[in-house]
């Protein structure tokens, strides 16, 4: 008798982001901060994968440790998504997390907007990149850059997004076994929120200068002896910024060898990884070459 055979579902990336720098301009007046940032992505990260159900039921597959299914931002992007495109398939989704949660390297934004672009193209609702970073701005700030695809220049609250080439590297990424409160972080009193504006221009004459840093490190640090204990270890082997309001670290190398060797001084006592920067996402790689 012949075998019916079911092919495993692809899975999409969900790349990791870097904070290259933070800085905070302003507040709107329903609290939320105006922030000039760069965005750059990573040829790491989380990966998910869909099975669409004719039931239209949108059901999460793997369990995210504190986080119920009706909470989980892959569950909310799918059903932003049902709605706006008047969907009546769903989907088994299911997530293989690399990325740890609260960790600044926007591993849920991520998810949420690989499951918007992804069941774009599955369901065939073909919203297209504006729409879909308009719903995914909804489910949170960093949403957007994800759901474009190219590392970029952001101003406002992180939603006015203009793509950039960085330059060439890899990056060592210290992770701290703690979890940061990007709220909490938003709200502490010692935050900075005055820096002056600077351009676009200003950054792209020196991408390395280390005047452009984070004003979240100095209220973390003082919060989590575990954050500057990782900054301080890697510092002492290269310049290390916070990402986002963190947990997480990073320096930047030119090669993929220095980064390692960086990263073997470091692996005994710090969880972490080595990746390379990218300009362009994989989740667009994996759409340009299959659909
Ligand atoms: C710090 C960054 O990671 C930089 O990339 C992002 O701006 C944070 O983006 P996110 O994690 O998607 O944050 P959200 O889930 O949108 O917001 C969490 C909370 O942080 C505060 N928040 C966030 C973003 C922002 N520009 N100003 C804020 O004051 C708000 O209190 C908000 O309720
Ligand atoms: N699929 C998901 N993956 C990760 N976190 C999720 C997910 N769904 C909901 N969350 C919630 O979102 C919170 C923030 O997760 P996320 O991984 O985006 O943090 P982050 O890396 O600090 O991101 P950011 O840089 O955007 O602040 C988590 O603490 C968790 O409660």
């Amino acid at each position: 008798m012949d075998s019916v055979l079911t092919a495993a579902p692809r899975w999409w990336p969900a790349p990791a982001k870097l904070n290259r720098f933070l800085h905070i301009t302003g507040r709107r007046d329903d609290g939320y901060h105006l922030l000039q940032t760069v965005f750059q992505l990573l040829d790491y990260g989380d990966r998910l994968a869909f099975s669409l159900r004719d039931d239209g039921a949108i059901h999460r597959v793997t369990a995210l440790a504190g986080v119920p299914a009706e909470q989980d931002l892959v569950v909310r992007a799918a059903r932003l998504l049902q709605e706006a495109g008047g969907v009546e398939i769903g989907t088994d989704i299911r997530v293989d997390k690399r990325l740890p949660m609260g960790g600044g390297l926007g591993g849920g934004s991520s998810n949420a907007a690989t499951t918007l672009v992804a069941l774009d193209h599955l369901w065939n609702t073909r919203l297209g990149v504006d729409t879909l970073a308009e719903l995914g701005m909804q489910l949170g700030a960093d949403v957007p850059v994800f759901v474009r695809g190219h590392s970029a220049w952001a101003e406002g609250v992180g939603e006015q997004l203009q793509p950039l080439d960085l330059p060439n590297r890899w990056y060592l990424v210290l992770i701290p076994p703690v979890t940061v409160s990007t709220a909490a972080v938003f709200s502490d009193s010692h935050l900075r929120r005055d820096c002056p504006p600077i351009t676009i221009r200003d950054f792209l004459a020196a991408p390395e200068s280390p005047q452009w840093g984070n004003v979240c490190e100095a209220p973390v640090r003082a919060r989590y002896p575990e954050v500057a204990a990782a900054l301080d270890a890697l510092n002492a082997l290269a310049p290390a910024r916070l990402t986002g309001t963190g947990a997480c670290v990073f320096a930047a190398f030119e090669t993929e060898s220095a980064a390692n060797a960086a990263w073997q001084q470091l692996a005994e006592d710090w969880q972490g990884f080595v990746a390379r920067g990218v300009n362009e996402s994989p989740l667009n790689t994996v759409l340009s070459t299959e659909f």
